[in-house]
């Protein structure tokens, strides 16, 4: 039995004169680690954002668990990304002047829990990552791969169903990205949560249960043939519907 956490359905977004997303859908089951590959300016982020409420589509929707987001106002989709979804980003969320355990423990504390508690739970996933004895280090006091290790601690500290990463291991060399992806991995659908990530590493993807390519805003289960081809598995004039595996 399989059930789909998110699904999304004639997504479309433009910039200008640029198609970001072109009539996507896709669903992704609970437990799921699904990435996204494809070419610069192609639509990973968009449609992670997308898929994340981040971004709101110009058409089309995005169901979570059966409540569709694209209908919740700003509001009601900072808390859901607040309590549910969980972001590692390669740049930009960590906050430098805080610790490891107090960037972890902000999480927590956005969603009201008392800072003492907040900072055994975030210990305890720091530990569980491999970063006891580095709680206390400020961001720019560690290495990329434990920076980005503090990332997934403060995505998973919250319980968040769904974790978001964009080029987690981006700026990492491969031993390290390897070990940042068995984090993810472990952090996530190890626990029967449910990864999506954007990447341009083919051995990033090949660690996630399913790729899925995006081309010019349309979302494809398989490589282009070739620059300019329609991706393979879509027929003309068909669906780009993409179902998760049953
Ligand atoms: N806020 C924005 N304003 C204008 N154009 C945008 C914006 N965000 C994205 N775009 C455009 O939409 C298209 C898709 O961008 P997106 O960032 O989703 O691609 P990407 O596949 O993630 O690229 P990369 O691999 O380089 O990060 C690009 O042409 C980009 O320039």
């Amino acid at each position: 039995m399989t059930s789909v956490i998110l699904g999304a359905r004639s997504l479309s977004k433009r910039y200008g004169a640029g198609i970001a997303l072109d009539n996507v859908d896709l669903d992704i089951q609970a437990g799921e680690s699904v990435a996204v590959m494809g070419a610069s300016g192609s639509g990973k982020t968009t449609l992670l954002h997308t898929l994340a409420g981040i971004t709101i589509p110009d058409a089309g929707t995005v169901s979570y668990s059966g409540t569709d987001i694209t209908a919740l106002n700003e509001t009601q989709r900072s808390k859901l990304r607040r309590e549910s979804f969980g972001f590692v980003f390669q740049q930009g969320l960590l906050i430098p002047e805080l610790t490891a355990i107090e960037n972890v423990a902000l999480a927590l504390m956005l969603n009201g829990v008392l800072r003492r508690d907040a900072e055994a739970q975030s210990a305890g996933w720091l530990a569980h990552l491999g970063l006891s004895g580095m709680e206390g280090r400020r961001i720019g006091e560690l290495s990329g791969g434990q920076a980005q290790r503090v990332a997934i601690a403060r995505a998973q500290v919250t319980g968040a169903r769904i974790v978001f990463a964009d080029e987690p291991t981006g700026a990492l060399d491969s031993h390290t990205s390897a070990d940042v992806m068995t984090a993810l991995l472990e952090a996530t659908a190890g626990r029967g949560h449910t990864l999506v990530l954007v990447t341009h590493d083919s051995t990033v993807a090949s660690r996630c249960s399913r790729t899925l390519y995006m081309h010019d805003g349309v979302l494809s289960p398989a490589l282009p043939a070739r620059p300019g081809a329609a991706p393979a598995g879509e027929s003309a004039g068909g669906s780009n519907y993409l179902a998760g595996p049953r």
